[in-house]
């Protein structure tokens, strides 16, 4: 859709049964950092958002903050490193993680969604008991050996559960949650969490409708770099097996497949920096990106 063939009663009537099929449904949206960029990316992705709450809908934000986190640790003099997409995370970094994704990154989002109208309060899995974590542990086959090696990623986490009461009593106040990637063990460890993972086990703990991955790519690309518009199950393990699908899209994808096997109706990867990318997906027929379909 571009901007000379905008007609507003026809979008309007165009959009009118999406706003039927969305209304009072739960809408989970990863926001990674990637897709934040330029402040005005990020005030435009508030207004978004603010929409969709003014319009009935109940969006519930996950944001990420990798390359935020690699900008501090560059000031810092701190090297990152990351094994399948995730970050290698000693207790140095983890400090670095946490006060970067529950302080400006978070507060940013947050605010870019109450500056266009809707209130939004920024939270961390640490809140209201929302996360529990557990280390994630990880093994990687050895080419040379065949053998299964172990990883060890540090504090790490994946949610072991997802406690959704601090959510509900936002949502039900019309106040859009927004929610940083960290998590806490049974012990009171903090965890480093990646922000794909926690957005799918919050879609899937909140039954969503919905759950939209905005990165910084049209979507799942192929090995001859044209974009796949829907994908199933099988065919992004064959993916993944291939190793066209790598880095941080793995965490993407295998989000989409966890939450789509937890009730979660349509799992899409999108760019977040195509504006109203939310609204489009949401509203028009035209979806843009990659649909994980089971
Ligand atoms: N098959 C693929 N299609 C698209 N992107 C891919 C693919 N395989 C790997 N990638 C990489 O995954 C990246 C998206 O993951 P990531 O950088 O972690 O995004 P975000 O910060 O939004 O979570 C892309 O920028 C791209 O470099
Ligand atoms: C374990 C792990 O990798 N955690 C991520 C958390 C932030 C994140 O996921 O950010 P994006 O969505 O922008 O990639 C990290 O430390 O970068």
């Amino acid at each position: 859709m571009t901007d000379d063939a905008f007609d507003p009663m026809k979008t309007l009537a165009g959009a009118l049964p999406f706003l039927k099929r969305y209304d009072d449904q739960i809408i989970v949206v990863k926001y990674g950092g990637h897709a934040m960029g330029e402040e005005e990316t990020a005030l435009r992705f508030g207004r978004d958002i603010a929409l969709l709450e003014q319009v009935g809908v109940n969006p519930v934000v996950v944001h990420g903050g990798g390359p935020q986190i690699n900008a501090m640790l560059k000031r810092l003099g701190l090297q990152p490193s990351f094994v399948q997409g995730l970050r290698v995370t000693d207790a140095e970094m983890l400090d670095v993680v946490e006060m970067v994704l529950a302080g400006p990154v978070n507060k940013q989002v947050a605010q870019a969604i109450t500056r266009a109208g809707a209130l939004a309060v920024g939270i961390s899995g640490k809140d209201g008991g929302l996360v529990t974590a557990r280390k994630l542990l990880r093994s990687l086959r050895d080419p040379a050996t065949g053998q299964e090696q172990q990883l060890d990623l540090g504090f790490v986490g994946e949610p072991a559960e997802v406690d959704t009461r601090v959510l509900r009593l936002l949502i039900g106040a019309d106040i859009v949650p927004v929610v940083a990637p960290v998590g806490v063990g049974e012990d009171g460890q903090t965890y480093n969490i990646n922000a794909d993972t926690v957005a799918g086990a919050i879609a899937g703990a909140l039954g969503a409708e919905r759950l939209l991955m905005l990165t910084d790519v049209r979507g799942v690309l192929g090995p001859d770099g044209v974009l796949i518009p829907e994908m199933t199950v099988a065919e992004v393990e064959a993916g993944i097996a291939a190793g066209w699908i790598s880095g941080g899209m793995i965490p993407k994808v295998e989000t989409c497949i966890y939450a789509i096997e937890r009730g979660v109706k349509g799992a899409v990867i999108l760019d977040g920096r195509v504006p109203h990318a939310v609204l489009r997906e949401l509203f028009t027929d035209t979806g843009a990106g990659t649909l994980i379909k089971p």
